[in-house]
């Protein structure tokens, strides 16, 4: 299958797959369209990747088989509303709205329509992304699979059932946001210390990089972190201090927040 590939909503995430699409070399940028309301992104984006761009959204549902909804969850019932009458039951509609439903979806567009739902997250720009994935199982064995194969160009794929999209839109949707924030505060303690800036930034990343790496390898968290920990040592210094600020709960609580925005998204837009 080489299907041509749409995005309603040229922004962040619409730009992230495009960017992996394009240099991972799966898709020819004239495979490619994309909308937005705003000229000056389409023309950035048709200036860096030379995917066809359109002011109008309809164009995009007209060249494309399949077709990624790509506006903030707040957008999505206007747009769908916008392309309903447009949309043949061929066409594939991937959205990667947070807190937006299925159901919701099929209510506007209709359930005769191949629906899937993505939670990415922006780390598919350099092609390490995750990605949760559900569909209304309306898509055909072939159609499921090139999908997936499309997203396992710039990120892991996981088949989730549709009520863990809003867990998973914390942890991994918005999870990057809470990792930069980790990162951007360990480089502070640097600096706070007398390390020049940027010495402070690469290596901040290179410890977090290496220590997701010795997890990923295998070994649980728990057991590498008492690997650190000498009796006595800097180490038990440094999580005494972390415990006594209740980090840990502290990174539960962010993701049972986001968790919690996610819910109340998904009431919000189903009174649209
Ligand atoms: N940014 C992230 O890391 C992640 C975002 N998402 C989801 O992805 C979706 C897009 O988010 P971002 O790219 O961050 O937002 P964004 O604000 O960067 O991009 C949205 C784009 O939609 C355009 N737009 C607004 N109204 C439009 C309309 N009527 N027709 C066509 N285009 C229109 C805007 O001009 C903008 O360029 C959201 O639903 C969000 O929940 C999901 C996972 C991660
Ligand atoms: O902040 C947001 O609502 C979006 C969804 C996940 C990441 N960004």
């Amino acid at each position: 299958m080489n299907l041509r590939v749409g995005f309603i909503g040229g922004g962040n995430m619409a730009e992230a797959f495009i960017s992996a699409f394009v240099d991972g070399e799966l898709l020819l940028p004239s495979q490619i369209s994309v909308s937005d309301v705003l000229k000056e992104r389409l023309d950035y984006l048709k200036e860096k990747y030379g995917v066809k761009t359109y002011l109008c959204n309809l164009q995009v549902v007209t060249e494309s088989d399949v077709i990624f909804l790509a506006v903030k969850p707040q957008v999505m019932t206007t747009v769908l509303k916008e392309v309903a009458g447009s949309l043949y039951p061929s066409q594939i509609v991937v959205s990667m709205a947070a807190g937006y439903p299925i159901r919701k979806i099929e209510e506007i567009i209709g359930d005769d329509k191949k629906v899937v739902r993505i939670m990415p997250n922006i780390l598919v720009k350099i092609r390490k992304g995750v990605v949760a994935y559900c569909d209304n199982k309306r898509l055909l064995d072939e159609e499921r699979k090139y999908v997936k194969e499309l997203l396992s160009t710039c990120s892991e794929v996981f088949d989730l059932d549709e009520k863990l999209f809003d867990a998973v839109t914390a942890l991994a949707g918005s999870g990057p946001a809470f990792v930069f924030l980790i990162l951007e505060a360990l480089s502070d303690g640097g600096v706070k210390l007398g390390l020049p800036r940027d010495v402070a930034l690469k290596l901040a990343t290179q410890v977090l990089i290496g220590s997701a790496e010795m997890v990923r390898a295998g070994e649980h968290p728990e057991v590498l972190k008492d690997k650190v920990t000498s009796p006595a040592g800097t180490t038990i210094a440094g999580l005494s201090a972390l415990e006594e600020n209740r980090t840990r709960f502290a990174l539960i609580k962010a993701l049972e927040e986001a968790c919690k925005r996610s819910v109340e998204i998904t009431k919000l837009v189903e009174g649209m």
